[in-house]
């Protein structure tokens, strides 16, 4: 079979540094090109990832139309991260994203476009295994505990809030959960947004502290009893197993996959 040809975007980052090594390490993956904010013109160990000759691009048409290409994994930020995935699946090719803060029309529309074109692309907001079994867990749980508070934690540099698996979480306990004002009928806050944000009367808080890397706790509540689901990874490498498998699956789907829940047996 030949190598699934792959172009990462944001290789300079927490994330795509640790996919410019899983890629790299992977002998069915080819790393074909990366596209950075900075650093055109050069290649990927000109920037330190020495053993790739992989050439950098700062305009994502010049890269997709120089380097045709299977996958692209997209690794930056909610702005540019759409514009890459819409602009590769114009390109015929498969997007595997792991950016978050994708608006829900965003997402109907890179649907529509991914289907028009026949082409697969996962967007996954946690790829960590653990969390993706939180997030299952968790609406489970909620079958049976109408009363649940999110609360992710992450690190100080982090742009979205609340995090992509929060809204994640909070979406996948919404489909089995009836909707409940939680707290006292007639609580009010004292200062604004005590109470976190409110999704369905669900509520969700983000907490950003440098030292955290990337954690959630859901809790559930019925009378006398409490349940707590928490899940932290430790380093980037625990999201790589993840992006691995839907590298692979992306290249045998031909509609957008949101979560990776979907894919995992
Ligand atoms: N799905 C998952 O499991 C995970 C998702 N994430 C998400 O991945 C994204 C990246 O996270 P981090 O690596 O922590 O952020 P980071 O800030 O370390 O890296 C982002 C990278 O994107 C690059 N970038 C920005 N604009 C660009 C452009 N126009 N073209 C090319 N590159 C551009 C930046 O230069 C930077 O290197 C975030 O949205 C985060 O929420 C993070 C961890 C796990
Ligand atoms: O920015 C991060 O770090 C993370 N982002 C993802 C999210 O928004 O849920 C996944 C993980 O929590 C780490």
């Amino acid at each position: 079979m030949s190598s699934i040809r792959v172009i990462i975007a944001g290789p300079r980052g927490r994330m795509g540094t640790e996919a410019v090594k899983m890629v790299m390490e992977t002998p069915e993956f080819d790393l074909v090109a990366a596209l950075d904010r900075k650093h055109g013109g050069e290649t990927l160990s000109d920037i330190g990832f020495s053993g790739s000759d992989a050439p950098i691009y700062t305009d994502v048409r010049d890269c997709f139309t120089d380097h045709p290409a299977d996958v692209l994994i997209d690794l930056t930020t909610p702005e540019f991260g759409y514009v890459h995935t819409k602009t590769a699946l114009e390109h015929g090719i498969r997007p595997v994203v792991g950016t978050t803060g994708f608006t829900d029309e965003q997402l109907e529309e890179l649907k529509e476009l991914a289907e028009s074109k026949e082409l697969g692309c996962i967007i996954a907001p946690n790829f960590a295994i653990g969390a993706v079994l939180m997030m299952k867990f968790s609406q489970l749980a909620a079958k049976y505990f109408q009363d649940v508070e999110i609360i992710e934690l992450h690190h100080d540099k982090k742009l979205d809030a609340p995090s992509g698996t929060a809204v994640k979480t909070a979406q996948m306990i919404n489909e089995v959960r009836q909707p409940k004002k939680q707290g006292h009928p007639d609580e009010k806050e004292t200062i604004q947004g005590a109470r976190g944000a409110n999704m369905n009367g669900m509520h969700i808080h983000s907490v950003r502290l440098p030292g955290l890397i990337a954690h959630q706790q859901v809790l559930f509540g019925a009378d006398g009893e409490t349940l707590t689901l928490r899940h932290d990874s430790y380093n980037r490498a625990s999201f790589m197993s993840g992006v691995k498998v839907c590298v692979e699956t992306v290249m045998k789907t031909k509609t957008l996959v949101y979560g990776l829940e979907n894919i995992l047996d």
